[in-house]
């Protein structure tokens, strides 16, 4: 099998070389795409050098199997026809197809077979906050349906890319040395500080990314779930966290809850408040999985839970996640 990776230079992409890897993906042979920027750069795979190609609007994946793309919407946009007129499956972390109707808006915990339809041979890997979200919503709508969420978001620095990450670090060490921080990436200083706005305003004054939880959570789920998100950035290099209230058709128990996350695909339930063990992006960035803690009865509502899930956004947010919707099709044959 023939495997591309789009953007292969970026935070996402530098992910998908590590989690190719680290799955055993059963590839043949990678190739590696970018802009101007970083073509001619070489990565190690698998003991093996590769150079990056710089994309472009020509034959080059004619004979590839599946092209993971993270470069951007735009990029998405502009070159899915190339990528895709040959058959290549297209599996696209940017936000430039989610909300389409004849595009796959897929987390395989959730909804894996909505991959296997796909008419433009393009799925889309839904927005990383959101990604953390379902898999744990899904563990509760699994027992009762869940008719309204409001989520409050930590978002690491690296939800902005690679550069955003340097600028984070870069903007310590000014202020260290008594200088004035850099701000590229961010709307603020994020440097001992929290931003109350990831990406940009809407009509309806939620922000692009709070609207994003909406949308994709009730395409993802195919539920007429309410969402209403505060997505906020905060300094920490990697790993989103979130605060999650839901109220439910009925009520359920934390004990009936806490089992549910328990045996959910894709949660590990990390909940030990004698112990005061729960998750922390510290201690997840890297990690596979969506961990859940401080789970509670809501008690400004009988019908309502509230609890803390934390995952690494490059990771699960990203590339493991379009790896894990290349793996199902696999397993299913229905590449
Ligand atoms: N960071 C995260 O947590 C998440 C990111 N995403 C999405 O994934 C995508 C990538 O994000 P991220 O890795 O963080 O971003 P980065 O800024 O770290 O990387 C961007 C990548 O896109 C490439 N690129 C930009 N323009 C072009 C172009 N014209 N042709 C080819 N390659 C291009 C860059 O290559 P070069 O260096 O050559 O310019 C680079 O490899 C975005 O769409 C983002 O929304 C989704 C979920 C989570
Ligand atoms: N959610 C990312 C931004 C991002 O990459 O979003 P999307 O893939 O929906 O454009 C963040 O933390 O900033």
């Amino acid at each position: 099998m023939r495997v591309a990776i789009v953007g292969a230079s970026g935070a996402v992409g530098q992910e998908f070389l590590r989690v190719l890897d680290e799955r055993n993906f059963p590839l043949d042979e990678l190739l590696l795409f970018g802009s101007k920027r970083s073509a001619g750069t070489l990565y190690t795979f698998r003991n093996k050098e590769i150079i990056v190609k710089e994309l472009q609007h020509n034959d080059d994946f004619k004979d590839v199997d599946i092209v993971f793309t993270s470069a951007g919407a735009g990029t998405s946009k502009e070159f899915a026809q190339t990528i895709t007129k040959y058959g290549a499956v297209m599996i696209d972390n940017s936000s430039a197809f989610r909300m389409e109707d004849d595009i796959p808006l897929v987390v395989p915990e959730v909804n894996g077979a909505d991959a296997k339809m796909r008419p433009r041979g393009i799925i889309a890997n839904p927005n990383c906050t959101t990604i953390q979200m379902v898999v744990a919503l899904q563990a509760i709508e699994n027992i009762s349906h869940i008719k309204t969420v409001h989520v409050s978001t930590y978002q690491a620095a690296s939800g902005a890319g690679a550069a955003a990450m340097a600028e984070l670090k870069h903007q310590y060490e000014q202020l260290i040395n008594g200088e004035t921080p850099t701000i590229e990436k961010f709307v603020y200083q994020l440097a001992y500080n929290v931003i109350p706005q990831v990406d940009v305003f809407t009509d309806n004054l939620y922000t692009k990314e709070e609207m994003k939880m909406y949308n994709e959570t009730r395409k993802i789920m195919h539920s007429d779930v309410k969402v209403s998100a505060m997505c906020v950035r905060v300094p920490v290099m990697r790993a989103h966290s979130e605060s999650i209230w839901i109220e439910t058709e009925r009520p359920v128990s934390v004990q009936e809850a806490k089992e549910a996350f328990a045996k959910a695909d894709g949660v590990i339930l990390m909940d030990e408040p004698e112990n005061k063990r729960y998750p922390m992006p510290l201690d997840i960035a890297g990690k596979d999985g969506v961990y859940v803690g401080r789970v509670r009865s809501d008690i400004s509502n009988p019908k309502g839970l509230t609890f803390w899930a934390v995952s690494d956004q490059i990771k699960k947010g990203a590339a493991l996640n379009a790896v894990q919707i290349a793996e199902y099709l696999i397993k299913e044959n229905a590449l």
